[in-house]
Order: structure tokens, then sequence, then C-alpha cells
């Protein structure tokens, strides 16, 4: 198991590795106490290579920051370059320590580390079952039932996030739904969150560095959004709560958006240094004039479910009560319409526009492949990634 650790540890922060580099051993820490020996603290560390999953990157921000402040006192290196995203967020952790004497800091991670045990002593309890279930679920869930291929963001934890292996998931499901017998495909997510967007550590936690993830990002999102504009069949969301970024902007190419009226959207590009995609820089406005695509895309407005069907991008609010079965009860009803007409409908009102949205995919992808590497959005990806290290 500890060599599991070391790898996420690797692959997310190489340099966090050197700080728990020590031989694992089966030991158990002593309980919390108001003085944290320097035993107490050297059990910590090795604690921490124990744990049964992944703390989190805040979490392990913190425990960084608690050692170097523990071990170094306080921050004494100079700040990484705009670049180097990891150190970086680990350079802030650590001096937003600031003066923090060593002894509290070591107090202060001998506690953290034991509030993250209890779960790790449960799994080795015997709940490993449980835990390694929920690990192995999947996050992206496809089911096809009642002509319906129905396709569930799962990974509510982290809002349903999308991963890279996520967009190529879902490059897959709907290349299969688009020749399998099911009438219509529908997108929903699990959890109170429809989806909070691209996930903000794909670039950070890139083993190959910005400038590959940057590179790579472009061709997923690329081929991503040209899976969403070729797809034949009738393509409904079913917008069950938050949705951020090209959660929103992908609605541009649905046929059918229903939304819970709990639901919100909200495109926050220029706070992260970034730009539209999924061709919402020509979708929003021709949907609902470009002032008010220029009030969610450049100025980040969020949408309640009500203002997104006034302005065109919802075809109907729910009351949040009565909306899973209002829409599944509809839904099912329209999946029995005869699908090759549906198909040449959809076809006849999409297809002088396919050419125009290729190009708008493939200009707005080149343009955001740069904005990944600005010192903008750069920044903007720190600042989410550290902001619960922030003690
Ligand atoms: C390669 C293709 C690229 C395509 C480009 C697309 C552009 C975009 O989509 S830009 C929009 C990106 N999304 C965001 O900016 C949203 C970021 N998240 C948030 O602002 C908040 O998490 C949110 C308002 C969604 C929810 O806030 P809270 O209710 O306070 O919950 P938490 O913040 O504690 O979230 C729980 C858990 O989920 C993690 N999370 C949520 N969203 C994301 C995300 N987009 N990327 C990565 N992680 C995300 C969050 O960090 C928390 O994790 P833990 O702290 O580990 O529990």
């Amino acid at each position: 198991m500890a060599a599991v650790t070391l790898r996420r540890a690797r692959c997310w922060c190489p340099s966090l590795l050197q700080v728990f580099r020590f031989p694992v051993a089966q030991v158990h820490l002593g309980r919390p106490t108001m003085r944290a020996s320097q035993q107490d603290f050297e059990n910590a560390m090795n604690q921490v290579k124990l744990l049964k999953q992944d703390p989190g990157n805040q979490v392990k921000l913190k425990l960084y920051a608690l050692y170097k402040q523990a071990t170094d006192g306080p921050c004494n290196v100079p700040k990484p370059g705009v670049f180097d995203l990891v150190n970086k967020a680990k350079w802030e952790a650590w001096n937003s320590l600031g003066n923090l004497p060593k002894e509290t800091a070591r107090q202060n991670y001998v506690d953290l580390v034991s509030s993250l045990s209890p779960s790790s002593e449960a799994s080795s309890q015997g709940k490993r079952g449980a835990d390694e279930k929920v690990q192995e679920s999947k996050d992206i869930v496809v089911t096809s039932e009642d002509g319906i291929t129905k396709i569930m963001l799962n990974r509510p934890a982290k809002k349903n996030a999308l991963t890279f292996e996520m967009y190529k998931e879902i490059i897959l499901t709907l290349k299969n739904a688009s020749t399998d017998n099911s009438a219509i495909a529908v997108f929903t997510g699990a959890g109170d969150y429809y989806c909070s967007g691209n996930d903000l550590t794909n670039f950070t936690s890139a083993a190959g560095g910005m400038e590959e993830a940057a590179n790579q990002g472009a061709v997923v999102l690329r081929e991503f959004v040209n899976s969403f504009i070729d797809f034949p069949k009738p393509l409904v969301a079913v917008v069950n709560g938050p949705a951020v970024g090209i959660a929103v902007t992908l609605l541009g190419l649905f046929d059918a958006v229903y939304a819970s009226d709990k639901a919100t959207f909200h495109t926050p590009f220029s706070h992260l240094g970034q730009s539209p995609e999924a061709c919402s820089s020509y979708t929003f406005p021709k949907m609902m004039g470009s002032a008010k695509a220029t009030e969610m895309l450049l100025f980040g407005k969020k949408l309640t479910a009500r203002e997104a069907w006034a302005q065109g991008l919802v075809s109907e609010v729910f009351p949040d009560s009565t909306f899973e079965k209002e829409v599944w009860t509809r839904l099912r009803a329209y999946a029995k319409l005869p699908p090759n007409s549906m198909r040449i409908s959809k076809e006849l009102i999409r297809n002088n526009e396919k050419e125009k949205l290729h190009a708008v995919n493939a200009e707005e992808c080149t343009t955001l492949k740069a904005r990944w590497l600005s010192e903008e959005c750069i920044n903007a990806i720190m600042n989410f990634v550290s902001r619960k290290a922030k003690l």
C-alpha cells in the first residue's frame, strides 16, 4: 500500500515524495497531545504513507507546509517562477504560515494526520471492502434503458469535475451511442452538482508539466467538442444542479436542456484567465444576443435556471421536488418516437452549421491552449488549488 501511496504522491507532487521518504513501519499515533514529541512527529510522517485514500491536494499542501515550518521554521526560500506550478503552490502554503513557532507547527501536523487516521484505521479494521468499492466506482456511468442512453457524471466528491480520462470516456460513449439502438442520449450529474467543469488540477498534476498538459488538453478538448457537434441523435441535458464552465458552454450544442430550479449556470472564464470553449463564442451570442453572452462569457455573471431559460439556454425549468420524475417520464415518452424521423429532423436543424461549428471549435481550442500557459490562468489555478491550504 505504501508503494501505491508513494506513486500517488509522485504523480501529484514529486518533491512532496522527498518530504515523506521514510522507511515504512506499522506505527500507531500517540493520541493528540498538547505538545507533540519528535517521536510523535516522526510517527505522523510515517502514518501519512499508510493512509488508504489520497487526502486531496489541499490537505497535502497543508501537510507539506506544516512539515517545513516544523523542521525549517518560517519560509526561507525564494518564491518559485510562475510556470513552476506545483512548487509555487507549496511555497505559498508554507509562506502562509508566517512565523508560526516550530513546536506549534509540529503539533498541528500531528493533529492533522491524526484527523486523517480514523479513516485508515477504519479501513484496516475490515472495512476495506467498502472503501475499495467506493474507490472502484467509475467517474462516468452509462446505462441504456427505454431507448435512452443515460450518461451520468459520477464524481460527486469533486462536484463532477471533468478529468482528462472522463473527456476521453465521453468521446467513446457518444461514438457508441451514435450507432447503438437507443433513440436519444441524456447527460446528467450524480449528487448535488450537474458538473463543475474542467478539473482545474488536470494541468497541475500532469506528469509532463504545463506545456505538455496544454497541448494535450487542446487536442482532447477539440475532439471532445466535435463529438457533441457530430452526435446524430437528440442530445438532452438533465441539469440536476449547478453547472460551471464547459458544462454550461456545451449546452449550446444540446437539442434540449431541462433544468431543476436549483440549477445555476456559471462561466467564470475571465476570472480563470481563460476563454470560451464548446463553440459558445458563436452559439451564445446567436442564442441570447451579444450583450447577454458577454455578461456570461466575459464578466462571469452566474445565471439562475429561470434566467438561463429566459436567455434561451434552457428549454424548461422544473421544481426540484418533482424534477427527476417529470423529466424522465417525458424523456421515456420522447424515446418512443420514430428514431429515424428524429435523427433526420435534427440533421435539418444542425447540418447547415456543422462546418461553422467545427471551425469555431478549432479556433477556440487554439486560443485556450495559449490561455492555459498565461500568467493570468496559472495564477488563477494556483489560487484555486491552494485556497484551502491557507491556514
Ligand atoms: C481539457 C479540456 C479543458 C476544457 C476547459 C473548460 C473550462 C472550464 O470548465 S473552466 C471552469 C472550471 N471550474 C471551476 O472553475 C469551478 C471550480 N470549483 C469551484 O469553484 C468550487 O469547487 C464550486 C463552486 C464548484 C463548489 O464549491 P463548494 O461547494 O465550496 O465545494 P468545494 O469547493 O469544497 O468542492 C468540493 C471538492 O470538489 C473539488 N472541485 C470542485 N470543482 C472542481 C474543479 N472544477 N476542479 C477541481 N476540483 C474541483 C474541490 O476542490 C473540493 O475538493 P476537496 O477540497 O479535495 O474536497
